[in-house]
């Protein structure tokens, strides 16, 4: 871990009518860590994720990060669809892949935005349009092989079971070199055999693609196995931020579990 700061939330805030789903938080990730947002249900984990990709606009404070030229912006700067060619990409509680296509598809869809050549030449197929695709085919089939889905490339995604779902997901958000990759829930309906594969990738892109990871998981023996740190909140505020062993330990975040249906 480096201890230079890749996502900082200040002070940040969201109200949904009366209600007040985040409230001041404040967490710094740095670059290199594995975090884990957690919290009771209802915490507010899912509106923070909501705040950080800006799929919500309307909070209180400021999210920094650090974007792939290494200059910190202000993500409030950038539209939902900006953020990821800033160096910030996500994955979805709900798996979200086009089903229709087959999986290395699913991944130049996720390249795209990386192309220089324009629709019209891709159109025509201009040499450089092609030489620009088979770039992004390589690229795609050398992120499929070090998550060891490469031999199922030219399959459909319909009908893949979960755990290749997952792995598709991810191998997506390294088509666009992100700096900080944001997963939501990523081991929601895995069976055991495959919570403990995904452990594995996600550990091995950290490194391989020098990545920092940001994740929402209610699976506690997985966030505590695999991160290293934990924030903890409850009703949107702070709880606490600190590494599994000392997570666990922590009286504030013992209640906030135990005081609701969360034991
Ligand atoms: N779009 C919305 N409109 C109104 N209220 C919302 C909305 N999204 C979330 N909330 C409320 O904000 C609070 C925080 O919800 P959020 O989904 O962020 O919590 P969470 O920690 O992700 O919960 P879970 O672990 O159950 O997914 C909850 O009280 C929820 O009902």
């Amino acid at each position: 871990m480096s201890n230079v700061p890749i996502l900082q939330l200040q002070n940040v805030g969201k109200t949904f009518g009366g209600l007040r789903a985040v409230d001041q938080l404040s967490l710094t990730v740095e670059s290199g860590e594995i975090v884990g947002l957690i919290g009771p249900n209802g915490a507010g984990k899912t509106t923070v994720f909501n705040c950080v990709t800006q799929f919500y606009k309307d909070y209180d404070g400021d999210i920094l990060f650090q974007n792939k030229e290494g200059q910190i912006v202000n993500l409030r700067d950038y539209k939902v669809t900006q953020v990821i060619s800033q160096g910030l990409a996500r994955t979805f509680q709900n798996v979200e892949l086009v089903k229709d296509l087959s999986i290395i598809d699913n991944l130049l869809i996720g390249g795209h935005y990386e192309f220089t050549t324009g629709i019209v030449q891709h159109i025509f197929m201009t040499p450089k349009a092609r030489r620009e695709e088979r770039q992004m085919r390589q690229k795609a089939e050398t992120i499929l092989e070090s998550l060891g889905i490469l031999h199922l490339k030219d399959f459909y995604v319909a009908g893949q079971p979960y755990g290749i779902l997952k792995k598709i997901e991810i191998a997506r958000t390294l088509m666009s070199d992100p700096k900080l990759i944001i997963l939501d829930e990523p081991a929601a309906g895995l069976n055991d055999q495959e919570t403990d594969e995904l452990e594995q990738i996600i550990r091995q892109i950290k490194k391989d693609y020098n990545v920092t990871i940001l994740l929402i998981e209610h699976d506690m023996g997985f966030v505590m196995n695999l991160c290293d740190r934990v924030c903890a909140i409850n009703f949107g505020r702070f709880l606490a931020f600190d590494t599994p062993e000392m997570i666990q330990k922590n009286q504030a975040v013992i209640e906030a579990y135990l005081g609701g249906d969360n034991v």
